[in-house]
């Protein structure tokens, strides 16, 4: 406000703006961190987009922080937009304050220059995570090859000569030996091996694998991937069914940090020094991904002697290391009889043979049955759903916050339009497949249509993020749940994010009972016992009791409806009503619910996109998605 009582200086213009950047940053700190900034002095700052996250490295940010005075300990949280700096004394901490605030730093992946914000912190807390073990069954071996056979090695890979076996893949430069491995369908053609066998140059080097007994099998395959900083490998098992148990991998040229994911949503990063080998078997090998993140900068440990293995959690040791060209040797043993590992979830071999038994809903049984239980059920219901339908989540919100202001972003299957108008700096559109809803968003004058979420009208990569809120667990199959998935991402354009919640199996996490179990009422209606109504026969599903434990992935989750002003019972509706739900007016919907690591695991067979965040909120598993 423009105050003219002459009392206070009168700030510069460019004074002004730090000091509203300043509160924005400090004001974000708090929301999405936690982080409470106090007006007071103190020797502790946090250092807002100084962060490694923002490509900030430490030794960069040491030198800046320096200037000002001695720096006790400045703690760099591995993908975070911020930092801590803690001097020896409160004075030079001041200094700091006012001579770095708002000043520019080029990132060490610079495009633009980052503006720093300080400001002062009582404490500092950072959530020290243990530093992780390796999944069981990896190994690496350090200085596996000598630089001289390193040298050779990649010298002697003909890049140029073009045959089927050389792909130039969009996130990196391939060529196999052996076998072809086709990345239509994960697999090699097992009657088909290619002509030379696996090259000379690699002889040695599988020599000495079996001579100090690293391996069982003898390799016949062999995938040569080249990697340019920013370039990477999407999160993946190598098919069970393509190749036996060892699978090795030497890294040349440069080293890299491999993400290692067990479905359960814990992520191991590990450090692959340059010419070391991994060997992956046993569990590594069959149920944990393996994958590369495309960035031009790996997050690493810097105490010296720490280069391989686990990247630890601490804070305090962690900086940024710039990639350079890496290539890889995978060499794999074919496999020609079925994988029968201890991992059936993740085993192609051995899920052919469950999905020999009859279906239990066929695929035109499924889109029947969502039909009757699910759109035929939202419309019918739209007022009294969206009566029970006000509060955002708060993890939603957030989502939603943090996207860039401008952001074009699609509510796919919006419901009552619950999120479309919680962040007034995007440009939302919602859809969804009843009308009814539909309408009640319109009337709130929001944006929306009614459209199936397995076909978007929508150019792909249209938007900048999506969001698919309880709506994938409407899918009666697995392949249509897919779908939508791939659907969702289709819109996507490239680096664009998706937020996914579906309801969880598990309604009780980490020893917390959700929100939908604690709301036990007694008023919930009948029990599924009491429900003998036409449609409960009808159903070929088990019919769920409401506010307990799920005790079947596949269900009908009973709505016990009730007059809203929107929806007026007329003695003509009611009967009609009580015709086709009974007289308690009960309706079904279908839902397919979630076990734990299953819809991270469905997205992390979609080759395009990169799981960013996977969590439980409230009774729901939920992920983060960021198309590559
Ligand atoms: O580059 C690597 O080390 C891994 C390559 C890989 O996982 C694959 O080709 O399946
Ligand atoms: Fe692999
Ligand atoms: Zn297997």
């Amino acid at each position: 406000m423009g105050s003219i009582d002459g009392t206070r200086p009168k700030l510069s213009k460019d004074n002004k703006k730090l000091l509203k950047k300043q509160a924005k940053a400090k004001h974000i700190l708090l929301k999405h961190e936690g982080i409470e900034t106090v007006l007071h002095l103190s020797q502790s700052l946090v250092v807002a987009n100084g962060g490694l996250g923002n490509g900030v490295s430490r030794q960069q940010l040491l030198a800046v922080l320096e200037r000002c005075g001695k720096v006790e300990t400045l703690l760099m949280p591995p993908n975070k937009p911020y930092a801590f700096v803690t001097y020896s004394s409160a004075e030079e901490a001041i200094k700091a304050y006012s001579s770095l605030s708002g000043q520019e730093l080029c990132g060490e992946d610079a495009e633009q220059p980052i503006t720093l914000y300080l400001s002062f912190v009582e404490k500092v807390v950072v959530k020290e995570v243990l530093s992780p073990s390796l999944p069981p069954g990896l190994i690496i071996v350090e200085d596996f090859v000598s630089p001289e056979q390193e040298r050779t090695m990649l010298e002697s890979i003909d890049w140029d000569s073009e045959t089927s076996s050389q792909k130039s893949l969009k996130h990196r430069r391939v060529k196999h030996y052996g076998y072809e491995f086709r990345y239509d369908n994960n697999n090699v053609d097992k009657d088909k091996p290619l002509p030379g066998g696996l090259p000379d140059f690699c002889t040695e080097a599988l020599r000495k694998c079996v001579q100090i007994g690293l391996i069982k099998h003898d390799p016949d395959q062999l995938t040569i991937n080249q990697y340019e900083p920013g370039q990477g490998i999407p999160p993946h098992v190598d098919t069970h069914s393509a190749f036996e148990d060892e699978i090795l991998s030497l890294s040349l040229g440069a080293e890299i940090v491999m993400d290692f994911k067990h479905p359960n949503g814990s992520v191991v990063p590990v450090m692959l020094p340059q010419r070391s080998l991994l060997i992956m078997s046993g569990e590594s090998r069959y149920l944990w991904t393996h994958g590369i993140t495309p960035r031009k900068f790996d997050v690493i440990q810097v105490s010296e002697g720490q280069t391989v293995g686990t990247i630890s959690g601490n804070s305090g040791e962690l900086t940024l290391s710039k990639r350079s060209t890496r290539t890889s040797f995978t060499f794999r043993k074919v496999r020609h009889s079925p994988c029968d590992c201890a991992f059936p979830s993740e085993c192609d071999s051995q899920q052919t043979q469950k999905e020999k038994s009859p279906p239990t809903v066929g695929e035109l049984g499924a889109s029947t049955l969502e039909r009757e239980y699910v759109h035929k059920v939202y419309d019918d219901i739209a007022g009294h759903f969206s009566s029970t339908r006000h509060t955002p989540w708060p993890k939603i919100g957030d989502f939603l916050a943090s996207l860039p202001k401008g952001s074009l972003v699609a509510d796919v299957g919006c419901g009552n339009g619950k999120y479309l108008g919680v962040n007034k700096d995007l440009c939302m559109i919602g859809c969804d497949r009843s009308k009814n809803l539909v309408d009640i968003c319109r009337e709130r004058t929001f944006e929306a249509f009614v459209c199936d979420a397995l076909s978007v009208p929508f150019r792909a990569g249209a938007f900048d993020a999506c969001i698919s809120i309880a709506v994938i667990h409407h899918f009666a199959t697995e392949e249509r749940r897919i779908a939508a998935l791939q659907e969702l991402i289709r819109l996507l354009r490239k680096g664009g994010k998706a937020l996914i919640y579906v309801w969880a199996l598990e309604q009780e996490y980490k020893k917390n009972k959700s929100k939908y179990l604690k709301e036990s009422k007694t008023s919930q209606g009948p029990s599924s016992d009491a429900l003998g109504t036409n449609l409960a026969v009808k159903a070929p599903l088990p019919i769920h009791t409401n506010r307990t434990s799920f005790h079947s992935q596949d269900l009908l989750v009973p709505w016990h409806l009730k007059p809203t002003n929107k929806s007026k019972v007329t003695p003509e509706n009611k009967e009609q009503n009580e015709k086709e739900h009974g007289p308690d007016s009960v309706y079904h919907r279908f839902y397919h619910v979630f076990c734990e690591g299953e819809l991270e695991a469905m997205c992390n067979r979609l080759s395009n996109v990169a799981v960013q965040h996977s969590y439980h909120d409230q009774g729901n598993w939920c992920v983060i998605l960021e198309k590559l």
